[in-house]
C-alpha cells in the first residue's frame, strides 16, 4: 500500500499541494485536474524527484524517502516530457535505460520484445525514434516506464499526442496492467480515465477535493442533471438563468445539459464523470476566461 499523509508543498511562499490524504491499493487511479492544479507536484513527490515541505509518503508503511533505492526499484515512471535520444534505435534506447534501472542485459533484450509487443510495436525494435510518430513515442515511454516490471507506476499525462485510437489501446493496455499493481495517471482529458480507473482523485484549491469510485462521483449530480432542447433565440436567456454544463447543436436547435434543484418540463438523465468533472470545475473555467478575455 502506498500512502500520502497529510501532504503540503510550498515552492518559496506558493503552496502548491495542501494537506493532501491519500491511499492507493491495488489498481487504476486517474488523477484529474485542470492544468496547473498540481498533478506533476503530486507525482513527483510519488517518485521521490521532489519531497514533502510537511507530511510524508509511505510504501508498506515505511517513508519512500528513507526506502530510497528498494522504493524505486519497484517504480516505474512516466514524466509529462520523458527525454529520449533521436537518433538511438528503440531498442537501444530502451536498453540504455535498462542498464540505469541495473538491469541485466539479457533479461533487459527480453523484457523489451515483450513490451513492445503488449505496446503494439513488435516490429520496430530497430528503428530510430525520429522517424517515430508522438503515439508510437508515447508507447514507448510507456515501455521504459515498465522495464522492471513496476508494481507502482506513475504516468503523468500519458494520453497526450495519442490520437482517438491509440487512446483507446491504452486504455485496454492499462486495464490488463493493473491486475496486480498501483497505476496513477494525471490526466485533465476525462475520458481518458472514464470506465477504466477504480478510483477518480480530484484536486481542486491545492486540496484533495474528492477521491473515490467513479459511480460515487456520479451520485454528486444524481437527480439533478437535465437536458432539454431550446431554439437559439431563448438560449441566452437560459445560460443566465440555469447552470448550464454543455451545449450540443442539433437541428438549429440547442440541447443543452444543466443542473438544476427544482423540475420543469425537462429530461433527467444520468450524469458521467464528464458532468461532475464539468460542475466541479465550472467556477475555474468561468473565471480563467475572464481573465482572457475580460
Ligand atoms: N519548481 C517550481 N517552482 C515554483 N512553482 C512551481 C514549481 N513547480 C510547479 N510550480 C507551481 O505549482 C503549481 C502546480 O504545478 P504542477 O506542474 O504540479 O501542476 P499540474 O496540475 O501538473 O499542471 P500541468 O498539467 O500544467 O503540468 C503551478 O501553479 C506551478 O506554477
Amino acid at each position: 500500500m502506498l500512502e500520502v499523509h497529510n501532504v503540503t508543498k510550498k515552492y518559496k511562499s506558493f503552496t502548491a499541494l495542501e494537506d493532501i490524504n491519500l491511499q492507493f491499493d491495488h489498481g487504476i487511479y486517474g488523477l484529474l485536474a485542470p492544468n496547473g492544479a498540481g498533478k506533476t507536484t503530486l507525482m513527483k513527490m510519488l517518485v521521490t524527484l521532489t519531497f514533502p515541505t510537511d507530511g510524508e509518503i509511505t510504501y508498506q508503511g515505511e517513508d519512500i524517502i528513507n526506502l530510497g533505492e528498494d522504493y524505486r526499484d519497484i517504480l516505474g515512471y512516466l514524466p509529462q516530457d520523458f527525454g529520449y535520444y533521436k537518433s538511438y534505435t528503440a531498442e537501444k534506447y530502451l536498453l540504455y535505460v535498462a542498464a540505469l534501472k541495473g538491469l541485466n542485459k539479457q533479461k533487459a533484450k527480453q523484457r523489451i520484445r515483450e513490451l513492445l509487443e503488449i505496446v503494439g510495436l513488435p516490429n520496430v525494435a530497430k528503428k530510430k525514434l525520429k522517424t517515430f510518430s508522438g503515439g508510437m513515442l508515447q508507447r514507448i515511454g510507456i515501455c521504459q516506464a515498465l522495464l522492471n516490471d513496476p508494481k507502482v507506476v506513475i504516468l503523468d499525462e500519458p494520453t497526450a499526442g495519442l490520437d482517438p485510437k491509440e487512446r483507446a489501446r491504452f486504455k485496454r493496455l492499462l486495464s490488463t496492467l493493473a491486475r496486480d499493481r498501483i497505476i496513477l495517471l494525471s490526466t485533465h482529458i476525462v475520458s481518458d480515465v472514464e470506465s477504466i480507473a477504480n478510483e477518480i482523485i480530484m484536486i481542486k484549491d491545492n486540496r484533495i477535493l474528492y477521491s473515490m469510485p467513479q459511480q460515487e462521483l456520479n451520485k454528486l449530480l444524481e437527480e439533478r442533471l437535465f437536458e432539454t432542447t431550446l431554439p437559439f433565440s431563448e438560449l441566452e436567456k437560459f445560460r443566465a438563468t440555469h447552470s448550464v454544463l454543455s451545449e450540443k447543436q442539433e437541428k438549429n436547435k440547442m440541447t443543452v445539459r444543466f443542473v438544476a434543484t427544482e423540475t420543469g418540463p425537462w429530461n433527467k438523465v444520468e450524469p458521467t464523470l464528464e458532468d461532475v468533472f464539468l460542475y466541479v470545475f465550472e467556477e475555474e473555467t468561468e473565471s480563467s476566461e475572464e481573465i482572457k478575455y475580460g
